[in-house]
């Protein structure tokens, strides 16, 4: 029996990650190519040409199982009966801003994108935020959204995930598919911590410690986890641009293995830290290795952590509650 529609929403749609990212869902590559699908594109009035375009675009892809398009600058009809929300749209940081202005300028928006999902879309409605700073954006819209439940939201980690994955690949003197259980732990940010001690590496047919196939724990220490920490500056610096390409591949993964399924991989999502069992406060937007079934994420528990890594895991949590104690305060003194 054929599928029925899924009616996802992509904010920021006339960026330029959605400009990658429009192709992979309506190409089927995300949930399908037998899994029709309703795409809405939301962006702001000023760009309300560059979105018309794009509707253009992927009319004249002629995707078989895109379904409709629909265009809009308006966000209740962008959320309306919503089954999957791909909230991309932020506020970017301005030359001379702080981190803080800017966590300022988002709490607004997805505040009010939470209160408006909390409203007018499904209530099984999957909610993935790529906006910046992406984690505190996603506690800010579950926040305003009480009647969808907690774990429905999340926020991408996965590009960085895909770069840690990739460094440990070149590293090995192996293609990326040969490694596996390579964690991001934390914040979307400077602090995330990329954790290779767990991770795997299928070397000539063998599978071995992604450690011992890299065989350079200084490496794993130090360079590794900083340039996967900063390699979204360093693709910024080189094209003036931020990351767009591997951000659409990473959100289409993303995407992919949460509502299809990871088949047993584990994924990295920055999700709840409710009933986590690693120490990780409560109430954040953390980055935690999961495995993933048709919709549900289970974090991978029991895993040991050195020393070495609980200090990593403890200083990307404390940035995060930070950045949650910022959010709250403003967004308190603003309805005040
Ligand atoms: N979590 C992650 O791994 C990554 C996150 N990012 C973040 O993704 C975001 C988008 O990046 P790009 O596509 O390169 O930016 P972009 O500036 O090319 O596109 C953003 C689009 O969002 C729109 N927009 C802004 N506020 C909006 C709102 N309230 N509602 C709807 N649309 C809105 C803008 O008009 C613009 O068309 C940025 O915040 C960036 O920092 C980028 C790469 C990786
Ligand atoms: O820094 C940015 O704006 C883009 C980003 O998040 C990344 O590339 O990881």
């Amino acid at each position: 029996m054929a599928k029925s529609p899924m009616r996802v929403v992509v904010t920021g749609a006339a960026g330029q990650i959605s400009y990658s990212l429009l192709a992979l869902i309506a190409r089927g590559d995300v949930f399908g190519r037998d899994q029709p699908v309703d795409l809405v594109m939301l962006d702001l009035p000023f760009a309300k040409d560059a979105l018309e375009g794009v509707v253009m675009e992927l009319q004249d892809c002629a995707f078989p199982s895109l379904k409709s398009v629909t265009a809009t600058c308006d966000q209740t009809e962008a959320f309306t009966d919503i089954d999957v929300a791909v909230l991309v749209g932020a506020f970017p940081r301005k030359p001379g801003m702080e981190r803080n202005d800017m966590l300022a300028k988002n709490a607004e928006i997805f505040k009010a994108q939470g209160a408006l999902l909390n409203t007018v879309a499904k209530k099984t409605v999957k909610v993935l935020v790529v906006g910046n700073p992406a984690n505190t954006n996603c506690l800010i819209a579950q926040k305003y959204a009480p009647t969808i439940p907690k774990e429905n939201f999340s926020a991408l980690t996965r590009l960085d995930q895909n770069r840690a994955t990739a460094q440990i690949a070149a590293k090995a003197g192996v293609t990326s598919d040969k490694v596996s259980q390579i964690t991001i732990w934390g914040n979307h940010s400077a602090t995330q911590y990329p954790d290779a001690w767990h991770g795997k590496v299928n070397k000539d047919g063998a599978e071995v410690a992604a450690s011992a196939a890299v065989n350079d724990d200084a490496w794993l220490k130090s360079d590794f986890i900083t340039t996967v920490q900063k390699r979204g500056a360093a693709v910024l610096a080189a094209r003036k641009l931020s990351s767009a390409m591997s951000a659409a591949k990473a959100i289409g993964d993303h995407l992919h293995d949460w509502i299809v399924g990871s088949e047993g991989r584990w994924v990295s999502m920055a999700i709840t830290s409710d009933g986590n069992k690693y120490g990780v406060p409560e109430g954040l937007i953390y980055s935690f290795p999961v495995t993933c079934e048709a919709g549900v994420w289970t974090v991978v528990n029991g895993l040991e952590i050195s020393e070495f890594s609980r200090e990593k895991l403890t200083v990307t949590a404390e940035e995060l509650s930070g950045e949650a104690k910022y959010a709250a305060e403003f967004l308190e003194k603003a309805s005040a």
